[in-house]
C-alpha cells in the first residue's frame, strides 16, 4: 500500500553508497563552501521553486513520499534502476492519503497580521470599540464585577444567552441578518471565572498559619536560651535543624494563603468564536490556531506504540481541524518513530472520523478500548456496536504493524544492504576482469564486509537519520535534520465523508485529520543539544513557519489528551479579557497505571492539587512540563502588553509600565499618528530591544503574526489589547517547498550560533529541570499564569512506578532545583516584576533539596540519644512538652484544612509525607551533591529518560513495583526505616 505523499528530507550528506535513491527533486536550499546551510529566507517577490538546480551552492532537497511501512517491502523497488518511479500514487488502505504538501502557496495572504486588509480591519475595530459603545456596556464594565455577578446569578442572564441558543438551531438561517448594533450590544459574556475558596476553610487556616508561626517562634526562642549542659553539641545539632525546619515550613506555607479554583464556559467560548455573526456569516471557527508538541527521545524507552496513542488523541481532539497543527520531536532520530508515527496518521483516517462520529471519550485508542466503562453507554446511534467492531479490528492490525515495525525495518535494510553488497561485488568484478585472475573472488568478498550497513526506508533511500548500526552522521548526536510533514495542512472547510468510505458510514462527519509533522532536528558532535529544551526550541521554530499557531501545547509522548475538551478549555483563559497577559496554562498532570495505595506518591496530588492551586492565587503556577499550553508571544522573550505593573511586596502599587506611557501620551496629543503606532505591540515596553531570533527572515516576520492572531477578541471596551472579531478566517496557505526547506533550515543545530535561544528566547538551557526556568523568565518578566483543572482530567501520562525509577526522577527534580539556585535564575536575584509571595514560591523552589541534609542529620539525632542516652534538652520540661504539642497539633489541623480546600485524600496526603521522607533524605542529599559538584567542579548531569511502561504488558502492570535496583540513592532509605524523623 504506497501511499502518495511528499517527504521533505534533507540530505545533508550526499553519500556515494546511496545508489539506489531517485532522483533529487526540488533544489532550493542554499549551502556556504564550508558545509553550512546559509540564509534561506524566502523574499515574498521571488519565486524560489525552480530556479535554483543550475548553482552549485544549494543543497539537494527532495520532496518524496513517505514510505509508510508496508508489508511488501521490496516491492516495486527490486533494482536500483525503478528507484525513481517510486513515487505511485496509489490509495491506502484508506483511500488517497492526505499524506503531502502542496506545491504553491497562495501569494496574497501572508498569515494575515500585516497585511493591508488586516491593518484596515484593526482601524475598523479601533472605532468601533471607540464610538459605538453603549452607555449600558460601558456602565457595565466599570466597576462591576462581572465574573462575580455572573457566578451568584450561576451564569445566566441578558439577551445574549437567549439570543445566542436560538441561532444554534438554525446555523444559516436567515436570522444572521442581526444588525452591527445588536452585535456591538450583546453584553460581554466573561469565558471563565474565579470560584473562591469558601472563607470557612480559608479564614481558619491562615489564622493557624499565623498563630503556629507566633507559637514556632516563641519555641525557638526557648529553646535557644535553655541550652542542656550536658550535650551542648546535640542540643546544637538539633537547634540548628530545627530553625531550619521552621525557614522551610515558612517559605513553603506563605505561598499557600490565597488558594483560588476556575470554571470555563465552553458554551461561552463556542457562541463567541463559532456563531454566525454579521463578521462571519458561516460561522466559521475564529478561534486561533494551536500547535501540539509532542517530545519523544528514545524509541526503546520510549515505545513507538505509546507515542503513536499521544499523536492520535492529539489528531481526533475537538478543536477546528484546521487551526490544529500536530509536531513530534524525535531526539533520536530514530526509523522506528518516523515509520511508527507515518502509521498512526494512516490509522488516523479512520479513526479521527470515528472519534467525532461517535464522540467517544477518551481519544487515545488503547486507553479507549481497554477502558473499564461500558462503552455503549450514552452512545445513541444504532450503528455504534458495528463501527466500534471494525474499528477495534483495525486498531489490532495497526498493533500488530507497529510491534512488526523493528522486524520489517531490519529485513528490509539487509536486504537493499545485500543488493548494494552485490552490485559492489559485481563492479569490483568487471574492474578486476581487466586484471584477470580467479583472485578477484575474494578479494570481493573482503570488500564487501567494509560496506557500512545502512538503514533503508521503503522508498529505497537511505533514513538520514540514526542506523539501526551506528555510524557517522547516522549516529545519536550525529546526524541530518528531518522534517516531514506526514498530514498536509486541511481543507479550510469541513469535508463530509459518505457511506461506505474508507469502510465505515461517515455520512455528515468531517473526515479532516489536522496537519502533522514528524521533525527531528538536527545533531552533530560538538554542539550542545540541550535536551528537552534544545528539542522543544527547534519545534518552536519549525513550527512558526509551517503552522504559526498562536498557541503552543506541550505534551511529553507519553501523556495523551484525556479530554477532548482540553485545548478549548485553555483557549476560554487565553481569550478572557486579560488574556493576552497570559503567558501559559498549566494543566495538572495525572498519572495512571500507578499501584492503588500510591505507595510512592506518584500522583504527587498534594502538589497539583495544592501547592500549584495556591500559586494560581499569586501570579500563578510554576511551569512544570508536559500538559502546559503557552501562548507563543510569551515564549519568545517579550514582556506582556500593559498600561500598568504591579510592584511592591504585595503587588498592589500600580505603577504605569515604563515607555507605555509616553506613548499613550504621544497618542492623546498626535491622533493622526501611522496606524501601526496604535497597535498595543508597538507600545509594547520592549518591542524595541533587539531580539536575537537567529537569520530566518521567514521566522522573524511570523512574531507579529504570532502576537497579533494570539489576542483576545476586541468585542468590548475593556478589551485593551484585541483583535477584531473575524481576523482569522482566512484560510491557511498550503505548504510550499520553500517553506518546508526554510523550516529545515531553522532546525539545524548551528542555528541557534550567537542568537538568544535558550537564553532569553524560547526553553531556556543549561537546568535539567528547563520547565521551572523557563516559567519562572517569564513570571519575573511580569506575565502571569493559570492553573485549568478541569472535570474531566484533561491529559493523562505514566509515571515510573517502582521505587528506583521513581527516585531518580525525584532526583532530577531536585538537581534542577540546585541548579536554579547557584544560577542567575535564583529568585534572589529576580526583578521587582516577580511578586513578592510569588518569589517566596521560587525560592522555595531552589532551596527545598537543601532541608535533606537537616532532615539526614536529625534523622541520626534519636539514634544518638540512645547510645549517648542524652537528650536534646536538658529534661522534659512543661513549656517544651506544650509548646510541642502546639506546633503538632497546629500541623495536623493546618494539613486537615488544606486537605479541605485542596480536595485530596487523606490517604494521598500521608503517603506524600512519607515519600517526602524518603526523597528528602536520599534522592534530594544526592541532588545537591550533585549540583555542588556541577558548580564546583563542572561536572555535567545526566538527563536520565524515564522509562515508559508498554501499553502491552497488561498481565501484571504492577509487576515493576518492588523492583530495587541498587544505586547510590538507596542506602539513605535504611535510615528511614526506623527513624520516623520529628517532624516540626
Ligand atoms: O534529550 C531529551 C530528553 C528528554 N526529552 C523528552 O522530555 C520528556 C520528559 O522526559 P521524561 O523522562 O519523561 O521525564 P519526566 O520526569 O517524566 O518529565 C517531567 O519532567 C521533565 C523535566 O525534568 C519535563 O520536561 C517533563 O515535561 C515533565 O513531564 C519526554 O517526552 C522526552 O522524550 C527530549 O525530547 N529530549
Ligand atoms: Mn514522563
Amino acid at each position: 500500500m504506497a501511499t502518495s505523499s511528499n517527504s521533505s528530507k534533507k540530505t545533508m550528506s550526499s553519500s556515494p553508497s546511496s545508489a539506489g535513491r531517485p532522483p533529487q527533486g526540488v533544489k532550493f536550499a542554499r549551502r556556504t563552501s564550508s558545509g553550512r546551510v546559509m540564509s534561506l529566507s524566502r523574499d515574498d517577490d521571488l519565486d524560489m521553486s525552480g530556479e535554483f538546480s543550475g548553482e552549485n551552492d544549494y543543497i539537494n532537497y527532495t520532496v518524496m513520499m513517505p514510505p509508510t511501512p508496508d508489508n511488501q517491502p521490496m516491492a516495486g523497488s527490486s533494482g536500483a534502476g525503478t528507484a525513481s518511479d517510486s513515487k505511485t500514487d496509489g490509495p491506502g488502505p484508506y483511500g488517497p492519503s492526505r499524506f503531502g504538501a502542496e506545491s504553491r502557496r497562495g501569494v496574497d495572504d501572508d498569515g494575515g497580521g500585516d497585511s493591508e486588509a488586516a491593518k484596515a480591519d484593526r482601524r475598523m475595530s479601533v472605532m468601533n470599540s471607540s464610538n459605538n459603545k453603549s452607555i449600558l456596556l460601558r456602565s457595565q464594565t466599570g466597576d462591576f464585577d462581572h465574573n462575580r455577578w455572573l457566578f451568584e446569578t450561576k451564569g445566566t442572564y441578558g439577551i445574549g444567552n437567549a439570543y445566542w441558543s436560538e441561532k444554534q438551531e438554525n446555523k444559516y438561517g436567515p436570522e444572521v441578518e442581526m444588525s452591527m448594533q445588536d452585535f456591538i450590544d450583546k453584553p460581554w459574556k466573561p469565558l471563565t471565572r474565579k470560584v473562591k475558596i469558601p472563607p470557612a476553610i480559608l479564614s481558619p487556616y491562615r489564622l493557624l498559619v499565623v498563630i503556629r508561626l507566633v507559637v514556632l517562634f516563641l519555641f525557638l526562642l526557648w529553646r535557644v536560651q535553655n541550652p542542656n549542659p550536658d550535650a551542648m553539641w546535640l542540643w546544637g545539632m538539633s537547634i540548628v535543624c530545627e530553625i531550619w525546619f521552621a525557614f522551610s515550613w515558612l517559605l513553603d506555607i506563605l505561598p499557600k494563603q490565597n488558594p483560588i479554583n476556575r470554571a470555563t464556559d465552553l458554551d461561552a467560548l463556542r457562541d463567541k468564536f463559532e456563531q454566525p455573526s454579521p463578521t462571519n456569516p458561516t460561522g466559521r471557527s475564529d478561534l486561533p490556531g494551536v500547535d501540539v508538541f509532542i517530545s519523544t527521545a528514545d524509541a526503546e524507552k520510549e515505545p513507538p506504540l505509546v507515542t503513536a496513542n499521544t499523536i492520535l488523541s492529539v489528531l481526533a481532539a475537538q478543536y477546528p481541524v484546521e487551526k490544529l497543527s500536530c509536531y513530534i520531536s524525535d531526539d533520536g532520530g530514530a526509523i522506528l518513530s518516523f515509520e511508527a508515527m507515518a502509521e498512526a496518521v494512516n490509522f488516523a483516517e479512520v479513526w479521527v472520523p470515528f472519534c467525532r462520529k461517535h464522540e467517544i471519550e477518551p481519544r487515545n485508542p488503547d486507553s479507549y478500548f481497554n477502558s473499564k466503562v461500558d462503552p455503549t453507554k450514552n452512545k445513541k446511534r444504532p450503528d455504534f456496536v458495528k463501527d466500534r467492531r471494525w474499528i477495534k479490528r483495525e486498531y489490532d492490525e495497526f498493533k500488530v504493524r507497529i510491534n512488526g515495525l523493528p522486524d520489517v525495518i531490519r529485513k528490509r535494510s539487509e536486504m537493499y544492504n545485500s543488493k548494494e553488497d552485490v552490485n559492489e561485488r559485481k563492479l569490483s568484478k568487471e574492474r578486476s576482469i581487466g586484471g584477470g585472475g580467479d583472485d578477484a573472488e575474494p578479494a570481493a568478498d573482503g570488500e564487501a564486509s567494509n560496506v557500512t550497513k545502512a538503514t533503508w526506508m521503503a522508498d529505497g533511500t537511505h533514513w538520514p537519520g540514526t542506523w539501526l548500526e551506528p555510524c557517522a552522521d547516522h549516529k545519536k548526536g550525529d546526524h541530518a535534520g528531518i522534517l516531514q510533514v506526514m498530514s498536509k495542512v486541511p481543507e479550510m472547510e469541513a469535508v463530509m465523508g459518505f457511506p461506505d468510505e474508507k469502510k465505515l458510514d461517515f455520512t455528515g462527519v468531517d473526515i479532516r485529520v489536522p496537519m502533522f509533522a514528524y521533525v527531528s532536528r538536527e545533531k552533530r558532535p560538538g554542539y550542545d543539544h540541550n535536551k528537552k529544551a534544545g528539542a522543544m526550541n527547534a519545534m518552536v521554530r519549525a513550527s512558526a513557519i509551517l503552522s504559526n499557531g498562536p498557541f503552543i501545547l506541550n505534551l511529553d509522548c507519553d501523556h495523551y489528551i484525556y479530554n477532548s475538551m482540553a485545548i478549548r478549555e485553555g483557549m476560554c483563559f487565553m481569550m478572557d479579557r486579560g488574556g493576552d497577559r497570559i503567558c501559559y496554562i498549566q494543566f495538572p498532570q495525572r498519572f495512571e497505571g500507578i499501584d492503588p495505595s500510591d505507595r510512592y506518591a506518584n500522583h504527587n496530588t498534594v502538589f497539583f492539587d495544592g501547592n500549584m492551586r495556591a500559586l494560581d492565587g499569586l501570579q500563578g503556577p510554576v511551569y512544570v512540563g508536559t500538559g502546559c499550553m503557552f501562548r507563543r508571544f510569551a515564549l519568545y522573550g517579550f514582556h506582556p502588553p500593559r498600561a500598568n505593573e504591579y510592584l511592591g511586596m504585595f503587588g498592589t502599587i500600580k505603577a504605569p509600565a515604563p515607555n507605555y506611557h509616553e506613548i499613550e501620551a504621544q497618542l492623546e496629543a498626535d491622533p493622526d499618528l501611522p496606524d501601526s503606532e496604535k497597535q498595543p505591540l508597538a507600545t509594547h515596553p520592549d518591542l524595541g530591544l533587539p531580539k536575537k531570533f537567529g537569520n530566518s527572515q521567514m521566522f522573524t516576520d511570523s512574531i507579529g503574526v504570532a502576537e497579533y492572531h494570539g489576542r483576545p477578541l476586541a468585542d468590548h471596551a475593556s478589551v485593551k489589547n484585541g483583535r477584531p472579531p473575524g481576523a482569522l478566517l482566512e484560510p491557511r496557505p498550503p505548504l510550499d517547498a520553500p517553506t518546508v526547506a526554510e523550516a529545515v533550515a531553522v532546525i539545524s543545530c548551528w542555528y541557534e550560533d550567537k542568537t538568544e535561544w535558550g537564553d532569553r528566547i524560547g526553553w531556556i538551557y543549561g537546568s535539567v529541570t528547563e520547565d521551572v526556568v523557563t516559567g519562572y523568565r517569564m513570571h519575573n518578566r511580569g506575565w502571569r499564569s493559570v492553573y485549568c483543572i478541569t472535570k474531566r482530567d484533561a491529559f493523562r501520562g505514566t509515571a515510573p512506578i517502582n521505587l528506583t525509577d521513581r527516585l531518580h526522577q525525584v532526583l532530577r527534580w531536585a538537581t534542577g532545583s540546585v541548579e536554579i539556585f547557584y544560577s542567575r535564575n535564583n529568585a534572589f536575584l529576580a526583578c521587582r516584576r516577580l511578586k513578592f509571595l510569588q518569589r517566596i514560591a521560587y525560592l522555595n523552589v531552589g532551596i527545598y533539596p537543601f532541608t535533606s541534609i537537616f532532615l539526614v542529620v536529625y534523622c541520626f539525632l534519636p539514634a544518638l540519644c540512645l547510645f549517648t542516652g542524652q537528650f536534646i534538652v536538658a529534661g522534659l520540661s512543661v513549656p517544651f512538652l506544650s509548646y510541642l504539642l502546639i506546633i503538632t497539633v497546629c500541623l495536623c489541623l493546618l494539613s486537615l484544612l488544606e486537605v479541605r480546600w485542596s480536595g485530596i485524600g487523606l490517604e494521598e496526603w500521608w503517603r506524600n509525607e512519607q515519600f517526602w521522607l524518603i526523597g528528602g533524605t536520599s534522592a534530594h542529599l544526592v541532588a545537591v551533591i550533585q549540583g555542588l559538584l556541577k558548580v564546583v567542579a563542572g561536572i555535567e548531569i545526566h538527563f536520565t529518560l524515564t522509562s515508559k511502561a508498554t501499553a502491552e504488558d497488561e498481565e501484571d502492570i504492577y509487576a515493576d513495583l518492588y523492583v530495587v535496583k541498587w544505586t547510590i540513592i538507596n542506602p539513605p532509605n535504611g535510615v528511614n526505616l526506623n527513624n520516623q524523623g520529628m517532624q516540626i
